[in-house]
C-alpha cells in the first residue's frame, strides 16, 4: 500500500480546502444565494407580529453562506435588537472617516392567491427572473453587499477606509428595534459617517415619457409622512328607517373630498427640479422643449402615472376603512385611515392643516396617528464624496446610465441616521421598468439574474471606490 508522509497529506488537504473555498465563493451561482434568502419568509406583519423563527433562520443562513465574513478576524459582527446585524470593517487608515451601507432583511407579507406567477417564497426562476418577496425590497441588497464583502475578504482585501454594514430586521414596520438601536450603539461610540447608502430609488428605464436611455436616481432625501384617522359617530337604528346620511356615507364623502382635491403640485419647489435639470439633455424632441418649461408642463408629463406623480406632490392614500356590524343595523361608527407622503417643500403641520380644511366637516373627527417631516436634503454637488463615489460606481458598472439626484418616495431605515451623517443616499441599482412600480409590496416582485449579478458587482466596486482619500481635484 502506498504511504504518503503526513505533511504531504496535510498540504494536499489544505490546498483542496483553499481551492474549494475560492471556487465556492467565486463560482457558486449568485442566484442560488439570493434564492435561499428569498425562501426564508422573514415577514414583518406589524410591530407585534414578526416571523422571529424566520429571522433566526436567516441569521443561520448568513453565517453558513458567508464563512469568510463570519470567521474573519478583521470583521466585527454584532446582533442588535435581537435580529439585526451590525458589521464593522476597520480600515487600515483610521483617520479616514467611515461610511455605512444599509439594507433590510424583513419583507412585507405576500399571498400567492393575489395573482403571483410563482409562489412568493419559492424563488422560482421564470424567463431569467427570480420571483419572490424581497427580490427587489430588499434582500438583493442584503445578499449583494455581503457577497461583495465575502469576495473581497477572499482576495485578502483590507479596506483603507473603515465601513459599517447595517442590516435591519424591522424596516417594514419603520425600524424601531433594528435601525434605531444600531444608531444608538454607533452614537454611543462617537461614530460619525462620511456617507450612508440605503435602499431607495433605482435605475429608471422607460418610465418617464420622452427620456432617452436609463437614468439612475440617487435619493438625496425622502418624503415625510402623515397618517390620520378619520371617524364619524351617528346614532344606531333600524335600516328600514335610515337617516339621510349614514356614518359610512359621511365618512365616504370626506375621503372622496381628500382624493378629489389632491395636495398641490409642487414641482420645482424641491429636489425634483434638480432631477430634471440633470436629465434634461437626455430628453428627445418635442420633450426637450417641454423639459425647458417643466414648471408649466409638469402636470402633463408627471401627474399621469402614480410613480411620477409621487415625485411632484404630497400623495393621499386611503388605506383602511372599517364600519358596520349587520346588514339591517345603521352603523354607529365608521373609521378610515389615510396615509400621506409629504413632498420635500411641505411640513407635517402644513399638511395636517390642509387635511382639515379639505374635509371641512365638523362631523368628521380627524386624529393625528403618526408622522414626520420630509428628511433633510443631502448634498449632491461636485465636492460631495458620498454622492460622487456612488455616481462613479454607477458609471463603472452601468456606463450607459445617466445619474441624477431624486427624492425617495417611500421611507427607509436611513431616516434614523440623520444624527450620524448629513449625507444620506437612497439607491440600489435594480432596474425599474414600466409595470415595475406594482411589484414593490405588490404581486410578482422579481429581479433578473443578470441584475442581481450587477448588484453584487456594484457593491464590490463601491467598497473599493470608497477607499480613495479625496475626490480627484478639478481638472486644470
Ligand atoms: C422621474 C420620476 C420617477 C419617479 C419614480 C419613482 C420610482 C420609485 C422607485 C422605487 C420605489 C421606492 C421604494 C423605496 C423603498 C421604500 C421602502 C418601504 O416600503 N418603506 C416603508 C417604511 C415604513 C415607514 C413607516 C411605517 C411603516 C413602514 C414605507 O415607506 O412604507
Ligand atoms: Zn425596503
Ligand atoms: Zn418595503
Amino acid at each position: 500500500m502506498l504511504r504518503y508522509p503526513g505533511w504531504l497529506l496535510g498540504y494536499l488537504w489544505w490546498l483542496l480546502k483553499g481551492c474549494y473555498a475560492v471556487a465556492r465563493v467565486f463560482l457558486v451561482d449568485a442566484r442560488v444565494l439570493l434564492g435561499v434568502a428569498v425562501k426564508i419568509p422573514t415577514v414583518s406583519f406589524s410591530a407585534s407580529e414578526q416571523n422571529t423563527t424566520a429571522l433566526k433562520e436567516f441569521d443561520q443562513l448568513l453565517r453558513r453562506v458567508f464563512p469568510k465574513i463570519f470567521s474573519s478576524s478583521l470583521v466585527q459582527h454584532e446582533m442588535v435588537g435581537n435580529y439585526s446585524h451590525l458589521l464593522t470593517v476597520p480600515g487600515s487608515e483610521p483617520d479616514l472617516e467611515p461610511y455605512m451601507l444599509l439594507a433590510h432583511i424583513d419583507v412585507v407579507p405576500a399571498d400567492e392567491a393575489d395573482g403571483w406567477d410563482a409562489p412568493p417564497f419559492s424563488a422560482q426562476e421564470l424567463n431569467g427572473f427570480i420571483y419572490g418577496r424581497g427580490t427587489i425590497d430588499n434582500k438583493q441588497s442584503v445578499m449583494g453587499i455581503l457577497q461583495a464583502l465575502e469576495y473581497l475578504l477572499e482576495q485578502g482585501y483590507t479596506p483603507r477606509r473603515s465601513f459599517y454594514i447595517g442590516l435591519g430586521h424591522d424596516e417594514e414596520i419603520s425600524g424601531p428595534q433594528g435601525a434605531v438601536n444600531i444608531v444608538k450603539l454607533l452614537k454611543s461610540r462617537g461614530v460619525k459617517l462620511l456617507y450612508v447608502l440605503d435602499e431607495g430609488l433605482t435605475i429608471m428605464d422607460g418610465v418617464v415619457d420622452g427620456l432617452i436611455g436609463p437614468g439612475a436616481l440617487i435619493g438625496v432625501s425622502e418624503k415625510g409622512q402623515a397618517t390620520v384617522k378619520l371617524s364619524v359617530s351617528t346614532p344606531p337604528g333600524h335600516s328600514s328607517m335610515p337617516p339621510r346620511e349614514s356614518s359610512i356615507g359621511i365618512l365616504a364623502s370626506a375621503v372622496t373630498r381628500l382624493e378629489k382635491n389632491r395636495m398641490p403640485n409642487l414641482f420645482g419647489h424641491g429636489p425634483e427640479r434638480a432631477t430634471f435639470e440633470h436629465l434634461a439633455h437626455k430628453f428627445g424632441w418635442p420633450y426637450r422643449m417641454v423639459m425647458s418649461n417643466l414648471w408649466l408642463f409638469s402636470s402633463l408629463v408627471l401627474e399621469g402615472q402614480p410613480d411620477t406623480n409621487a415625485f411632484v406632490r404630497t400623495t393621499t392614500a386611503v388605506t383602511m376603512f372599517n364600519s358596520g356590524v349587520k346588514i339591517n343595523v345603521m352603523p354607529a361608527y365608521a373609521e378610515a385611515f389615510v396615509n400621506f407622503r409629504i413632498h420635500s417643500s411641505q411640513t407635517l403641520q402644513e399638511v395636517l392643516k390642509l387635511i382639515k380644511s379639505t374635509i371641512s366637516d365638523e362631523r368628521v373627527k380627524v386624529e393625528f396617528v403618526s408622522g414626520f417631516d420630509p428628511l433633510p436634503i443631502s448634498s449632491y454637488d461636485e465636492d460631495t464624496f458620498g454622492y460622487q463615489i456612488i455616481k462613479k460606481t454607477v458609471h463603472d458598472i452601468f456606463p450607459e446610465v445617466t445619474v441624477s439626484p431624486g427624492i425617495c418616495v417611500g421611507n427607509t431605515d436611513s431616516r434614523h441616521y440623520t444624527e450620524l451623517s448629513p449625507d444620506i443616499y437612497r439607491f440600489a441599482p435594480s432596474w425599474y421598468k414600466p409595470g415595475d412600480s406594482a411589484r414593490f409590496h405588490g404581486v410578482n416582485e422579481r429581479i433578473s439574474i443578470q441584475n442581481y449579478e450587477e448588484i453584487v458587482l456594484f457593491y464590490f466596486q463601491l467598497m473599493q471606490n470608497s477607499d480613495i482619500r479625496n475626490l480627484p481635484g478639478p481638472r486644470t
